[in-house]
């Protein structure tokens, strides 16, 4: 069984202990040994990080260019076999796990133009004879603390952005995927950047997250994954005045109306709600139906879904592979238990399955007759479990699908452009989809919520610079 170490100044470096990576869907499966690091590794990584930042910053932006580029052109070359490692480790199908690594691939790629793009302004002064430009600069050594549900996308869209801007980086993955972030590590270290400029670390978010988080040597922290944990990191960095981003949970609306094509409506629910095992935070997890299309949509879903096959992430015909760990299938099966003690009607699915391999399988779940002021409604499950809400008009369905702490995405199926205009303008959350299911975003475009969904600048596109760069304004006397 291979162990796999941490990455630090260019080295690969033994953990203090390492771990067993784990097939969800196939318990019998390991995929191999992963460092567990310490607070004196996550130390080693930053000084590191700080002895490369001069050079890298102030270095040629064609060799950070022409780097990027070649880390996208490998994972792109190399995408059948990372996202075969991405669903054994996370369990979403192997389909799935391959467009991931695409997703990753093509992210280095468009950063490997962004550095090249990266612009100032001049402006006059209101003095006269005095010049006046602003250029942006990078933050210095920034912290990447990264979730289980997207192993090689959120890393890829941390990473290319913070190296292309010059930044230098520690990595920290989730404990549950380490194999997705090492192999990319793997990658990035044979593609020409100089040591310490990228310094994977890997081990547990209360070890090395904590000792990231806390660290002086670190100027910024950029963090995917739960509300709790999201916000007692923003607590420690303002409190050492450090930059802090933030994505974190959803409970994304998915409206339907009277006026939608029922077809449409029923196939992206049930993308957006289920596919991935609902493990993504755009999935939509609040149906909310007008009563006119409602007991046609809870026919067409409940047929819809009979036809989904819960399976090994590997096998051929899989639609939706396991749930990504135990504690989370637990979590799933108690939400389904809240949802019926709280008198929803369990319409379809929501039992643990027993497959012919061991692991963690459930029947995707909805439920029905379900009112906005539930448990299941207000807090976020992260698994394959939606419910719907009957709503009288679309008035009523704007203002449930607003009544949340969060606001990541936000659906509409219709086919008035009346409804589809208001809706774009007055859903309170960073993304709005029309016609289209609430998860499936492009790489190139900004990526965020608002409310309690995201903290901090975006993530994504050309506005992923606000974060990687801090602006310098600089006066001259001619
Ligand atoms: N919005 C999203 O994309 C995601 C949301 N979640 C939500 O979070 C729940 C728990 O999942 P977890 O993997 O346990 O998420 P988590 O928030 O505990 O972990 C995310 C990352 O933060 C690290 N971390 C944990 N504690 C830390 C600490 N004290 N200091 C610094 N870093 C720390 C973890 O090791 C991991 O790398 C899920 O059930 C789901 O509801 C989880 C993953 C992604
Ligand atoms: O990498 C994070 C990520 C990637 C994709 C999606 S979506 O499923 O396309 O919405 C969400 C987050």
């Amino acid at each position: 069984m291979q162990n796999h170490d941490n990455l630090i100044n260019g080295e690969w470096v033994a953990g203090q202990s390492y771990s067993p990576n784990l097939n969800p869907s196939n318990l019998a499966d390991v995929l191999g040994q992963y460092a567990q690091g310490d607070a004196a590794q996550v130390d080693a990584a930053v000084a590191a990080a700080t002895a490369a930042f001069p050079a890298w910053a102030t270095g040629s932006v064609q060799a950070r260019s022409d780097a990027l580029d070649k880390i996208g052109t490998e994972i792109l070359a190399r995408k059948e076999e990372l996202g075969t490692l991405l669903a054994r480790e996370e369990g979403k199908t192997r389909a799935e796990g391959i467009g991931e690594a695409t997703r990753a691939g093509h992210i280095f790629k468009f950063f490997a133009g962004e550095c090249l793009r990266l612009a100032g302004e001049t402006l006059p002064s209101v003095r006269p004879g005095i010049g006046v430009e602003i250029t942006r600069e990078p933050v210095g050594v920034v912290g990447l603390i990264t979730p289980w549900n997207f192993p090689i996308a959120i890393p890829a869209w941390k990473i290319a952005p913070a190296l292309a801007f010059g930044n230098c980086v520690v990595l920290k993955p989730a404990d549950l995927v380490p194999g997705c972030a090492w192999a990319l590590a793997e990658i990035i270290s044979r593609s020409g950047i100089p040591a310490g400029v990228f310094n994977l670390v890997m081990g547990r978010g209360s070890v090395i997250g904590n000792a990231l988080v806390g660290h002086a040597g670190i100027h910024a922290i950029s963090f995917t994954g739960s509300t709790g944990v999201g916000r007692s990191i923003a607590l420690e960095c303002v409190k050492s005045g450090k930059k802090v981003q933030l994505e974190m949970g959803g409970k994304n609306p998915q409206v339907v109306l009277d006026d939608a094509n029922l077809d449409q409506a029923v196939e992206l629910s049930v993308q957006s709600a289920f596919y991935s095992t609902g493990q993504r935070c755009t999935a939509s997890s609040r149906l909310i139906v007008t009563e006119g299309i409602y007991p046609k949509f809870i026919e067409a879903m409940k047929a819809r879904m009979a036809k989904i096959k819960v399976g090994d992430a590997l096998a051929q015909g899989t639609d939706i592979g396991p749930v990504s760990s135990q504690s989370q299938l637990d979590q799933d099966l108690e939400y389904i238990q809240i949802g019926k003690d709280e008198g929803a009607t369990l319409a379809a699915g929501g039992e643990r399955l027993k497959l012919s391999t061991d692991g963690f399988y459930m029947a995707p779940a909805l439920f029905s007759e379900s009112a906005k002021t539930m448990r299941i409604n207000k807090e976020e499950i992260f698994g394959p479990v939606a419910s719907v809400i009957r709503v009288k008009d679309y008035e009523e369905a704007l203002a449930t699908a607003n009544d949340t702490e969060f606001g990541l995405s936000a659906g509409i199926a219709t086919t008035s452009l009346k409804y589809a205009t208001h809706f774009k303008r007055h859903s309170q959350a960073g993304m709005v989809m029309v016609n289209l299911p609430t998860a499936g975003v492009d790489y190139h475009v900004p990526f965020g919520g608002r409310k309690g969904s995201s903290y901090g600048p975006r993530e994504q596109g050309k506005y992923a610079q606000e974060f990687f760069t801090t602006v310098k304004t600089a006066y001259t006397q001619a």
